[in-house]
């Protein structure tokens, strides 16, 4: 082999063969859109591989769809004879002439949104995050509302809104009463948010009416990817009191472009930290198999890091977020996407918003580059990438999800 072949993919690299997430890429020669999987330094075409390695057809018809959806309601069976039979391509001998072809580079691709989002609802399950901003926002009360501890707090939001990463963020416009004021003022966000979280994408869907049980969640969770969950602190501040946010981040919310498989984070699950007080029975996971993750996040605001957010320190887990979303009977959709709330781990620099970065503007950061920050200003770019540990000291990436301030229109 040669430093060239693009089948040789060093253990340690974050797109290796344990990885193999799936996105929807277009070239400049082709501008269908398709399903890619990333490898190494390249992107498989998945469709092509399918069709030239002679898969069956029920496969063929998934791969060569022009977007996830179809993989992700045909169900955990599917994914598993997918990732079973993409590994064989892209690692047995007998396959590599005919797989070769199919392997693009990937500074040859543009990737797109990889799934059509269905629903999108975010909760709040960091409780170091929830504790930071209730005490900034909510200075008389208790750092927690009652109900934290009970039930992942969460709300809908709006999946038309969802964008890919790459994609630059127009500043919203919009309400915010000034301190001080009693009269509500009109014009541009000056107080420009980011929140890091991870966002999981549901496959399978459930039937109105019915319930997904903590103990099936893996039935319907496909994988995850990252988001950037862009907050306009001032308009939300103002607006949402009593419903909750709504047009303070209805204007943007970013995902990378790789979704990860569950299945490949099977080394990164983890214990979530200790429930006190007991939960009640349908989200009790004391007995269930683990679905913390241990991901490790990074924040980069115009090219410096700025925070470190541990995923594996979040009170709130999917699977919870699962049981919980449908207790009522509510469906899941596939192309549903979870956010998982602000990732904000115990110390200052590993938390996933300005707004905690800054005590909202009473502790500007520093940044290296000798300027100071507490919310974004217009041509700030924001770069959230992670990544986590794989079988036999493997390295799964988690891609990045960036996005570039644009002045408000
Ligand atoms: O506590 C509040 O009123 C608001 C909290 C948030 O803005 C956070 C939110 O979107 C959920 C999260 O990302 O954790
Ligand atoms: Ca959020
Ligand atoms: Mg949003």
């Amino acid at each position: 082999m040669t430093a060239a072949d693009p089948f040789d993919v060093p253990h340690d690299a974050p797109f290796g063969v344990h990885n193999l997430p799936y996105g929807v890429v277009t070239t400049a020669g082709d501008p269908r859109r398709r399903l890619g999987i990333r490898f190494g330094e390249h992107v498989l075409d998945a469709g092509a591989a399918a069709a030239a390695t002679g898969a069956p057809v029920d496969l063929l018809a998934l791969l060569a769809a022009p977007s996830l959806n179809p993989l992700l309601a045909a169900g955990r069976p599917a994914w598993s004879r997918v990732r079973a039979a993409v590994t064989a391509w892209l690692t047995e001998e007998r396959y590599r002439a005919a797989v070769a072809p199919c392997l693009v580079p990937f500074a040859d691709v543009v990737a797109h949104l990889p799934f059509d989002v269905a629903d999108y609802t975010d909760f709040y399950a960091s409780e170091h995050h929830a504790s930071n901003v209730g005490r900034i926002f909510r200075p008389d009360s208790a750092a927690l509302p009652p109900n934290w501890k009970h039930l992942p707090i969460g709300y809908h939001g709006r999946a038309g809104t969802v964008v890919v990463s790459g994609t630059d963020v127009v500043r919203p416009c919009g309400q915010r009463r000034d301190p001080g004021e009693q009269a509500p003022s009109y014009g541009p966000s000056v107080r420009l948010d980011i929140e890091a979280e991870v966002g999981f994408v549901v496959g399978s869907p459930s039937a109105q009416g019915d319930r997904v049980a903590l103990a099936d969640a893996d039935d319907h969770v496909f994988g995850l990817c990252l988001l950037n969950d862009w907050s306009a602190r001032d308009i939300q501040a103002w607006e949402y009191v009593p419903l909750g946010p709504m047009l303070g981040k209805s204007f943007a919310t970013s995902v990378s472009a790789w979704v990860v498989p569950l299945d490949a984070l099977g080394h990164a699950r983890t214990s979530p930290p200790p429930r006190d007080p007991a939960l009640l029975p349908y989200l009790d996971d004391s007995a269930a198999r683990p679905s913390g993750l241990d991901l490790a996040l990074e924040v980069g605001l115009n090219g410096h890091v700025v925070s470190r957010p541990p995923f594996a320190t979040m009170y709130w887990t999917y699977a919870q977020m699962v049981a919980h979303l449908t207790v009522n009977g509510a469906s899941l959709r596939a192309g549903d996407l979870l956010g998982s709330g602000t990732v904000s781990g115990p110390e200052r620099d590993t938390r996933g918003a300005l707004i905690e970065l800054s005590w909202n503007g009473e502790e500007p950061l520093r940044l290296p580059d000798g300027t100071e920050r507490s919310y974004l200003q217009d041509g700030d770019e924001v770069v959230i990438s992670g990544s986590a540990t794989g079988p036999n000291g493997s390295r799964i990436g988690l891609g990045e999800v960036r996005g570039l301030v644009r002045p408000s229109r």
